[in-house]
């Protein structure tokens, strides 16, 4: 895939759908290799666009509205950021050969719902994963818990993502409550549900892997170090790299990511999650594009995960070495307000070894990420207190003006 010069008739053109925080640096990353960059979200001044050659706020689930804007730009690449997109319209823009899908549609397709990946993960894979049914009501899945699953176990609506609508579920008297709270957080209000058997895992993981070209051309499979995580609500809060693994856990890891990411296809980068207990490992859900615990990624690798991924579909060689080990502390807004502002940033940035992303999201809600801090650490245990210690010390308050 040639190079070219953004703005002029050589440009080599990207359009992102979904532009967040890992968009954003996604795009950053395109930028500096002179690529030309289309950044698309569902609202307006997303993060993504403020660092984009063009910005377009469309319903990116709307078939009609992408296709007129993929049909206008005319990007040589579509970048999936987000599961919430028109997936049915990437497949038809694919099929024409209208422009090439990251990783391809059909990941796009099977990852946007949890019904399609755990299927195929599952049923087409054989690959291990909780127990599972799928309900679309609330009879359905009183019917599931009794008859297959048990308790506890954990509803999640098929589509959706950083936890929104998950719950875990205890005993009978928690099952109307997780069913209606899944139904008012699905991303797409589908009605539909999965439910999990409770994996009581020892930790979970992010088995970042990378799917690019070598120097020859041929597309090879590269796996990162594992990066471990915490998980509050279903929504990741500190994570870090390497995570310590038995050699057994490792390698059943690898031989999962290599089988899930191998049906997907493509070139890019993957995050396949896994729960581990001992020696023995569980495929949980995979992101075909970069994923929010990877965040550590941007201290701890020789190249980030959104470096790599700009590189993987750009047809380029990737280096996934670690360089030292990282850890990252998510930032949440705590308040609900447009143009806030962030007190106590120069106290973080005094702890040794930090770096803060502040994402530069237009409205701030009490649980949405609105930045990050990065450490690393002579150990990974140094480097998570470093990380824990500088988001701890950053505050988002009500912006007002600057007078
Ligand atoms: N079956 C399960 N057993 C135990 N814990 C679970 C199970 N399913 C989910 N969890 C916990 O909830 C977290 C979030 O679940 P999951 O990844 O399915 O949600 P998500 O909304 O797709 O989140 P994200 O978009 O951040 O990946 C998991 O990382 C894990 O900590
Ligand atoms: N787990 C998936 C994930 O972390 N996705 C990231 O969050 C953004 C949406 O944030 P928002 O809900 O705050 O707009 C997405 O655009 C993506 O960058
Ligand atoms: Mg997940």
């Amino acid at each position: 895939m040639r190079l070219g010069t953004p703005l002029s008739a050589s440009a080599l053109k990207v359009m992102l759908l979904g532009s967040g925080e890992l968009g954003k640096e996604v795009i950053i990353a395109l930028q500096r290799l002179g690529v030309e960059v289309i950044a698309v979200d569902r609202y307006a001044n997303a993060p993504g666009h403020q660092v984009a050659h063009r910005a377009h706020v469309i319903p990116m689930t709307d078939g009609a509205a992408l296709r007129a804007l993929v049909e206008r730009e005319r990007p040589h690449l579509i970048v999936p950021e987000i599961e919430a997109i028109a997936t049915d319209t990437l497949a038809e823009i694919e099929a024409e050969g209208l422009a090439e899908v990251i990783p391809t549609a059909r990941a796009a397709r099977l990852t946007m719902n949890r019904e399609g990946i755990r299927r195929l993960a599952a049923e087409e894979l054989g690959l291990p994963t909780s127990p599972y049914r799928f309900a679309d009501s609330l009879a359905e899945l009183q019917a599931a818990i009794d008859g297959a699953i048990g308790y506890p176990c954990v509803v999640k609506p098929v589509m959706s993502s950083s936890g929104k609508g998950q719950s875990t579920v205890r005993g009978p008297e928690d099952v109307a409550r997780a069913w209606e709270y899944a139904a008012a957080g699905g991303r797409v209000n589908q009605g539909r549900v999965i439910v999990e058997g409770f994996i009581d895992f020892d930790y979970e993981i992010t088995q970042l892997t990378v799917r690019a070209r070598d120097g020859a051309g041929t597309v090879q499979t590269y796996f990162c170090e594992p990066i471990g995580h915490v998980q509050v609500g279903g929504d990741y809060v500190e994570s870090w790299q390497p995570q310590p693994m038995s050699p057994a856990a490792l390698a059943k890891s690898r031989e999962i990511a290599a089988a899930v990411t191998g049906s997907l296809g493509g070139r890019g980068i993957f995050g396949v999650e896994l729960f581990v207990k001992g020696d023995q490992v569980w495929f949980s859900e995979v992101s075909p594009r970069p994923h929010d615990t990877g965040l550590v990624t941007l201290c701890s690798q020789r190249f980030s995960e959104f470096e790599l991924h700009a590189r993987a579909i750009l047809g380029l060689p990737v280096d996934v070495a670690l360089r030292e080990p990282g850890a990252s502390a998510v930032i949440y807004g705590g308040l609900d307000a447009p143009g806030i502002a962030f007190e106590g940033v120069a106290e973080a940035l005094a702890v040794p070894r930090t770096d803060l992303r502040l994402f530069g999201k237009p409205e701030s809600f009490a649980k949405r990420r609105m930045g990050v801090a990065v450490a690393n650490g002579a150990t990974v245990e140094e480097a998570r207190q470093r990380a824990k210690l500088a988001a701890g010390k950053v505050r988002p308050v009500q912006g007002g003006g600057r007078g």
